[in-house]
C-alpha cells in the first residue's frame, strides 16, 4: 500500500539556524569574509559539515520526541483527553485560552435550547417558528425570524422528530408555545451571531454528506443512498484547531506549541471572544433570557418529552442521555454577563474535530534521554473520528509510537477518545454505546464500528511497532445506562447471562478488545487498558500521569537507560 507522506513534523519546531546561514544569499556568491572568492571545495565542505550537524541535531530532537496519536470514533473523547493533557501539562496556555471558550460554551447552550424547542414544536403540532438546522446552517436566520414573528405556519410535525415510542404525551399548553415564541427567534439570532464570530475558524460539517463510510482508514467505503443521507442529516460545528477558535486571548509564549496541519491559521485577527467588559450581544442576550431558559429546562413536561426522546439532542453538544451534566443544569451560572468559564465547562464543551490538530508538550523527565538531555517532548495528534474522516489518519501512521484508543465502555460507543503517538497510540473506545448507532451511518452499531476499527488498527503492519493504550471511556454514562436498567445482553447476545453491572461489562469489553489485540497484532506488544471518564479531570490526571510514566519508562528501557 502506498502511504501518503506528510511533511516531517519536526519542521514545526525544529530550528535549522545553522543551515540557514549556509543558504544565506550573502554567502552564496562564494565570497570569503575578506571579499576573496572561496575555493568551491571549501564551500562544499562547509555545507556538508553543516548538513551533518543539522542531521545530528535532528536525530537528537527526534530521539527525545515521542509521538502520540489519539484514535477512535467520533465523540469518543479524543479531544477531551487532549484537553486534559493540556490542562495538566501546559497550564499557562490553558489559562490564557480560557476566555476564548466562552463563546463556544454559549453556542453549546444555545444549540441545546434550540434543540429542545424543536422537540417542543413538533409535539405542539409542527409550528415552524424555530428555524431548522438547515436554515440556520445556510445563514437564513433572519428570514426565519421574520417568519416566526409575523406568523407561525402549521406544516405538520417534522417526521424526524416524531417520537418512536407510543407513550401518552404530556399536555402541552399555551405556556409551552410561549417558550417557543419568546426564546426561539432571539436564540436563533444569538446562534447566528456566535457562529459569525467563531467562523471562519468553525464550519458546519454535514456528517452524512460524504459517501465513504468504511469503518477503517484502509478500505474504500460503500455508498450511502440518498434516502439515508436525507433521513439522517446531522450537522455540527467543527474546528480544525482550537487555536483558531480561541484566539480571543493574547497569544501566550508557552512550553506547548500547536501547529495546524490543515489550513486556517491566517484569520486569527478576527476575535472570537467577548469584549473586555463582557457586554457583547450573545452574552447579554443569553443573560437576559436566563429565567426563561431555566423555566423551559425545569418544566416537568418538557423534561419528560426530552427524556422520552432519549435526548435525540446529541451528547456531542454537551448533553448526555440523562442530561445530568448538561450545561442547562448550570444555566444560573452560565447565563450571566460576568460568566467565568471553569475547567469543567471546557472539558464538556463540544467541538467536532475536522482534520488533525497537533500539540507538542515538553517535559522534564528527571531522567536523561538518549541524548543526555532531561527534556522530553511529546507530540500529540488529535484526529477527527467520524468515518468520513478516517482516511486522513493514514499519513500519521508513519513512525507513530503510541496510540490511545478511547473506547466507550459499553459494547459500542462512538464517543470514544483516542490518543495516538508515533511511539504510542492511544485508542478511545466509548463503552456506553452498546445500544447506539453511528451518527454518520445510523445502520451501524457504535460498538461494532469500534471493534472493526480496533481490529484494523491492531492488524496493520504500519502500526506494528506502536504501543496501543485503550481507554474504555464514558464509564460514567455506562454506569447511568446500566442503573436505568438497560440490559447489555439485549444488544449483545454474546454477553449472555453475565451480571448487568459496570464491573462485568467493563471486564467483558476489555477482554474482547484484548483478544483482538493479541490475535491481530503482527508482533507481540503489551496491552494496556484504562477505564476512564475523561470529563472527570482529577481521575484523568492520574491516568495520564501513569501513561506518561509508562512511556518514559519504556522509552528508557528501549534505549538501554534502564
Ligand atoms: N459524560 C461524559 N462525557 C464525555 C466523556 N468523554 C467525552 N465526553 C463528552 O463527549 C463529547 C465528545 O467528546 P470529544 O472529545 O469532542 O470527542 P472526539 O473523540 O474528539 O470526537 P471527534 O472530534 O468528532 O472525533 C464532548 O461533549 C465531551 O465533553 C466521558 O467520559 N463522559
Ligand atoms: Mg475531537
Amino acid at each position: 500500500m502506498t502511504i501518503p507522506r506528510r511533511v516531517p513534523s519536526f519542521t514545526s519546531s525544529f530550528k535549522c539556524d545553522s543551515l540557514s546561514s549556509v543558504n544565506d544569499p550573502s554567502a552564496s556568491d562564494n565570497s570569503g569574509r575578506n571579499g576573496h572568492k572561496e575555493d568551491p571545495a571549501v564551500v562544499n565542505a562547509r555545507i556538508e559539515a553543516q548538513l551533518k550537524r543539522d542531521s545530528e541535531a535532528y536525530k537528537k530532537e527526534e530521539s527525545r520526541l515521542f509521538k502520540i496519536l489519539l484514535l477512535g470514533q467520533a465523540a469518543s473523547g479524543k479531544s477531551t483527553t487532549l484537553k486534559n493533557f493540556r490542562m495538566q501539562f501546559t497550564r499557562e496556555e490553558w489559562e490564557q485560552e480560557r476566555l476564548g471558550w466562552r463563546a463556544v460554551i454559549q453556542l453549546n447552550v444555545v444549540r441545546q435550547v434550540l434543540s429542545i424547542l424543536h422537540i417542543l414544536e413538533s409535539e405542539l403540532g409542527g409550528c415552524s417558528a424555530v428555524p431548522n438546522e438547515d436554515d440556520r446552517t445556510r445563514g437564513l436566520v433572519d428570514d426565519a425570524v421574520e417568519t416566526w414573528i409575523s406568523e407561525s405556519k402549521l406544516t405538520g410535525p417534522n417526521p424526524s422528530l416524531v417520537p418512536s415510542i407510543t407513550e401518552p404525551r404530556p399536555q402541552f399548553t399555551e405556556r409551552h408555545r410561549n417558550f417557543i415564541t419568546r426564546l426561539g427567534p432571539r436564540l436563533s439570532e444569538v446562534e447566528h451571531a456566535l457562529k459569525s464570530r467563531l467562523t471562519p475558524h468553525m464550519s458546519y460539517y454535514p456528517t452524512m454528506a460524504a459517501p465513504v463510510v468504511s469503518a477503517t482508514p484502509f478500505e474504500p467505503g460503500e455508498e450511502l443512498d440518498d434516502d439515508m443521507l436525507i433521513r439522517k442529516k446531522v450537522v455540527e460545528y467543527t474546528f480544525r484547531s482550537w487555536r483558531d477558535v480561541l484566539d480571543a486571548a493574547p497569544q501566550p509564549p508557552s512550553s506547548a506549541s500547536t501547529t495546524t496541519l490543515t489550513p486556517t491559521n491566517e484569520d486569527r485577527s478576527k476575535s472570537t471572544s467577548p469584549t473586555a467588559d463582557g457586554l457583547d450581544m450573545p452574552t447579554q442576550a443569553i443573560a437576559s433570557l436566563r429565567k426563561e431558559i431555566k423555566a423551559l429546562w425545569t418544566d416537568a413536561d418538557v423534561r419528560d418529552v426530552v427524556k422520552r426522546r432519549r435526548l435525540e439532542i446529541p451528547d456531542s453538544i454537551g448533553f448526555d442521555s440523562d442530561a445530568e451534566s448538561a450545561f442547562l443544569d448550570e444555566i444560573d451560572r452560565i447565563a450571566r454577563i460576568d460568566y467565568e468559564v471553569n475547567d469543567q465547562d471546557i472539558v464538556c464543551a463540544r467541538l467536532k474535530t475536522v482534520g488533525i490538530q497537533e500539540y507538542t508538550f515538553n517535559f522534564d523527565s528527571g531522567a536523561p534521554s538518549i541524548t543526555g538531555s532531561r527534556k522530553w517532548s511529546w507530540r500529540v495528534y488529535d484526529v477527527g473520528g467520524c468515518r468520513t474522516m478516517r482516511k486522513a489518519w493514514l499519513p500519521y501512521f508513519d513512525n507513530i509510537q503510541l496510540i490511545i484508543f478511547p473506547k466507550l465502555p459499553s459494547p459500542i460507543d462512538p464517543s470514544t477518545v483516542s490518543f495516538y503517538s508515533p511511539v504510542l497510540r492511544e485508542w478511545f473506545a466509548p463503552v456506553s454505546v452498546f445500544d447506539e448507532h453511528l451518527e454518520e451511518d445510523p445502520r451501524v452499531n457504535r460498538l461494532e464500528d469500534s471493534i472493526v476499527l480496533w481490529s484494523s488498527i491492531c492488524e496493520t503492519s504500519l502500526l506494528a511497532r506502536a504501543q496501543i493504550v485503550l481507554f474504555l471511556n464514558k464509564c460514567d454514562l455506562l454506569q447511568r445506562k446500566l442503573s436505568r436498567g438497560v440490559r447489555v445482553s439485549k444488544y449483545l447476545s454474546s454477553y449472555g447471562k453475565r451480571p448487568n453491572d459496570l464491573k462485568h461489562v467493563l471486564r467483558y469489553v476489555k477482554e474482547k478488545f484484548k483478544t483482538i489485540h493479541q490475535e491481530k497484532s503482527p508482533m507481540r506488544r503489551p496491552f494496556t487498558a484504562f477505564p476512564t471518564t475523561v470529563t472527570d479531570t482529577s481521575s484523568t490526571a492520574l491516568t495520564l500521569k501513569t501513561v506518561r510514566d509508562n512511556i518514559i519508562r519504556q522509552h528508557l528501557s528501549s534505549t538501554n537507560f534502564m
